[in-house]
């Protein structure tokens, strides 16, 4: 896989900032990157949320400027053209279970130790990577687990073309929820969405209180793949990611003569690979 990276604005900032009509408005009040912060009363708007789309011809700057905008950066040089097939990858699962992590992981390679930050109702990142020599983009929506934010990511399960539903291997509350998740995902996604089970924080086996015959068995029953992951180690990591990146670029774009993709096989015969080899 040849990753190629690309970030996007979060919109959480327009939820938490519902006076901006656009998104230079809601850049000034972010103080991350130093401004100064609003001096009125912030409200949050959990229903309130909007799109921006930048649309012109191909070299024009839509991409540099929105790099521009979220990272207050000029990367010179850089012209990459915006590939044209993509899908909405959507994390979800209890709060803690990894999420942010996976994601930060997937994108930059990198483990967020320390202390936990809960997301606020929901984040997205882009990657795009190469199936079958084809570059797709996943723009992957990062969803808050707390309870508190539920009604803000519903509104979003309808535009995600494959759900990571994830669990941590060390919490018996969070393997118990995978449930009620998956209700919830009958209830708001697409019918044909692509879920994986993904049993998080494989790398803690000595507090390990969920075994992998138990996911095993979970995603048996409902039908999905499943996969141990570790966010810290990177274990299965671009594997999960990949995975579904391949299942949804042979659904959209199938070539006359090309063998049809089953991603229970491929995931099983990848996780032969790294065992035999030793890999990750
Ligand atoms: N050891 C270990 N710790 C992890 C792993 N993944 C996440 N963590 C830790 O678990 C805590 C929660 O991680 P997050 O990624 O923020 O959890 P989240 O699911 O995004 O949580 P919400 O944003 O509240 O939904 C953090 O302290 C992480 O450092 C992992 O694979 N291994």
């Amino acid at each position: 896989m040849d990753p190629v990276s690309e970030s996007q604005s979060a919109p959480d900032r327009e939820m938490l900032y519902p006076d901006s009509a656009y998104g230079s408005s809601a850049m000034d009040t972010d103080t991350d990157d130093g401004h100064t912060p609003p001096t009125k009363a912030i409200t949050y708007d959990e229903e309130l949320m909007h799109k921006t789309i930048l649309v012109g011809d191909s070299g024009v700057g839509k991409t540099s400027l929105l790099v521009q905008f979220d990272q207050g950066k000029f990367i010179p040089g850089s012209f990459s053209a915006t590939v044209g097939i993509g899908f909405t990858v959507m994390l979800l699962g209890d709060s803690a279970v990894g999420k942010t992590c996976l994601l930060v992981r997937f994108k930059d390679g990198a483990f967020l130790a320390g202390s936990f930050i809960a997301t606020v109702g929901i984040d997205f990142r882009n990657k795009v990577v190469a199936v079958d020599s084809v570059k797709v983009k996943l723009q992957i929506w990062d969803t808050a687990g707390q309870e508190r934010f539920r009604s803000v990511t519903h509104a979003y399960y309808r535009d995600a073309q494959a759900l990571l539903l994830l669990y941590d291997i060390t919490s018996r509350s969070s393997f118990d929820n995978i449930r009620a998740w998956l209700t919830e995902i009958h209830e708001y996604a697409q019918q044909d969405v692509v879920i994986m089970l993904l049993g998080n924080k494989s790398d803690m086996s000595s507090e390990r209180v969920i075994k992998r015959e138990e996911g095993e068995k979970l995603a048996r029953e409902y039908g999905v793949p499943f996969m141990e992951t570790s966010a810290k180690t990177g274990v299965n990591v671009e594997l999960a990611f990949l995975a579904v990146a391949k299942e949804l670029k042979h659904r959209c774009v199938q070539q006359p003569n090309e063998p049809s993709f089953h991603i229970h096989d491929y995931i099983e015969s990848q996780k032969k690979k790294t065992s035999c080899c030793g890999f990750m």
